[in-house]
């Protein structure tokens, strides 16, 4: 090839590749533009779908009442049962001793037989509700040994509500990719009015822990926020939790039923467009609720039994303004609602799960339990 051609072939490839740079320019405008006006399509249909997700939740309710019964041993079942269900959403009581029979509705009723995922098939859609920047908070509710640990924790091989949101959470954090989820974790353990930090290291200082407010709410200055990312880092977190408890008490089943157990997962959620929610889901394994019937107990005991007195009281009362729309809500009546305030508040979701011992001898006491969610379920029953 002569000296000319090549020259004139080099000119064409160099005219080439500038009609080729220009074109690519233009199509990476093209392209941004797409994706700004993709990325301002998908935040507008995020937003119908947590707005429709919410209006869903709302008319379930925003305060649900569930109640489970737990099956009974064969040497409980020999004093007999106490419990039976004349519809689906209706439980009854019968307690021949003192000729009264009685019955409630709640929003969902758990038998005898109901399996761990069955109670969480009705728990999911709030996972989802946190995701969207919703609070929530889920209690279990019962005397000692009426089933709160079970359904709550569960086993390694039949897990409760706490691994079952966890999974749950992270699966639908994952399907979120173009979101940016940061999750955080904290576990406090509520006893005698005092909060108890449960994610402390050997090391770490013990502080007086309080709850403060802020410009952004509630909060408890000092109390460690450890962030997550899986679920095994969330079940870590709780083995550090249950470790701790098990760590400041010489009987711990006397000492799990006479405390309340919190855990909560906090998130910061923002979607393509920058927009952030921040929201928590709250699970709330409460102190036994039989103190409060129990007589003749002094000492340490009786001031145990007069905190849980107060605390489940008020938890009851703060439920219950909220259902009734009450202008004041008294969440500064217990550590545990002032603690839970930002939880509880606004539009947020709430969930009490009644743990219920179907056995006749504890008739008393499942009645007192039914009582308590009966009230706290009282105004948003009426709505259906
Ligand atoms: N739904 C259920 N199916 C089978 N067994 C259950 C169920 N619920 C509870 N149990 C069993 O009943 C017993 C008491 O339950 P659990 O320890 O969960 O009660 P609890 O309310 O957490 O008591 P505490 O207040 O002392 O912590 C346990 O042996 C538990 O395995």
């Amino acid at each position: 090839m002569s000296h000319g051609s090549v020259e004139l072939v080099w000119h064409l490839l160099q005219v080439l590749h500038e009609v080729m740079q220009s074109k690519a320019s233009e199509l990476r405008k093209l392209m941004d533009a797409g994706a700004q006006e993709w990325k301002e399509k998908y935040s507008i249909e995020c937003e119908r779908r947590r707005k429709l997700h919410n209006l869903v939740q709302e008319l379930k309710g925003n305060i649900r009442v569930y109640c489970r019964v737990r099956p009974m041993t064969d040497a409980e079942a020999a004093n007999g049962c106490c419990i039976s269900f004349p519809a689906p959403d209706e439980i009854k009581i019968n307690n021949p001793e003192l000729g009264v029979t009685k019955s409630w509705q709640f929003n969902e009723i758990y038998r005898q037989n109901s399996k761990q995922e069955d109670l969480f098939s009705g728990i999911r859609d709030l996972v989802v509700s946190m995701l969207d920047g919703y609070n929530v908070c889920m209690f279990a509710y019962g005397q000692t040994g009426s089933g709160k640990t079970f359904s709550m924790q569960g086993s390694a091989d039949n897990p409760g509500v706490y691994t079952r949101t966890f999974n749950e959470l992270f699966k639908v954090a994952k399907e979120r990719s173009a979101w940016k989820i940061e999750l955080k974790g904290a576990c406090v353990e509520i006893y005698n009015e005092e909060i108890r930090d449960l994610l402390l290291g050997p090391n770490d200082k013990k502080q007086k822990l309080q709850v403060r407010q802020g410009k952004e709410g509630n909060h408890v200055p000092g109390l460690t926020l450890q962030p997550v990312n899986t679920v095994a880092e969330v079940e870590q977190l709780l083995n550090t939790a249950q470790a701790n408890r098990t760590v400041a008490s010489t009987d711990m089943n006397l000492h799990s039923s006479r405390s309340h157990l919190a855990v909560q997962i906090l998130g910061t959620m923002t979607n393509p467009e920058g927009k952030q929610f921040s929201s928590a889901i709250t699970l709330v394994d409460l102190a036994g609720s039989e103190r409060l019937a129990k007589s003749g107990v002094s000492g340490d005991r009786q001031k145990e039994a007069i905190k849980i007195n107060q605390s489940l009281s008020a938890l009851g009362d703060v439920i219950a303004a909220r259902a009734q729309k009450n202008a004041h809500t008294p969440y500064r009546n217990s550590v545990l609602t002032h603690f839970l305030q930002d939880s509880l508040g606004g539009d947020s979701k709430t969930l009490m799960l009644l743990q219920i011992n179907p056995c006749a001898s504890h008739v008393e006491e499942s009645m007192c339990s039914l009582t308590f969610g009966a009230r706290v379920n009282a105004v948003e029953m009426k709505k259906s």
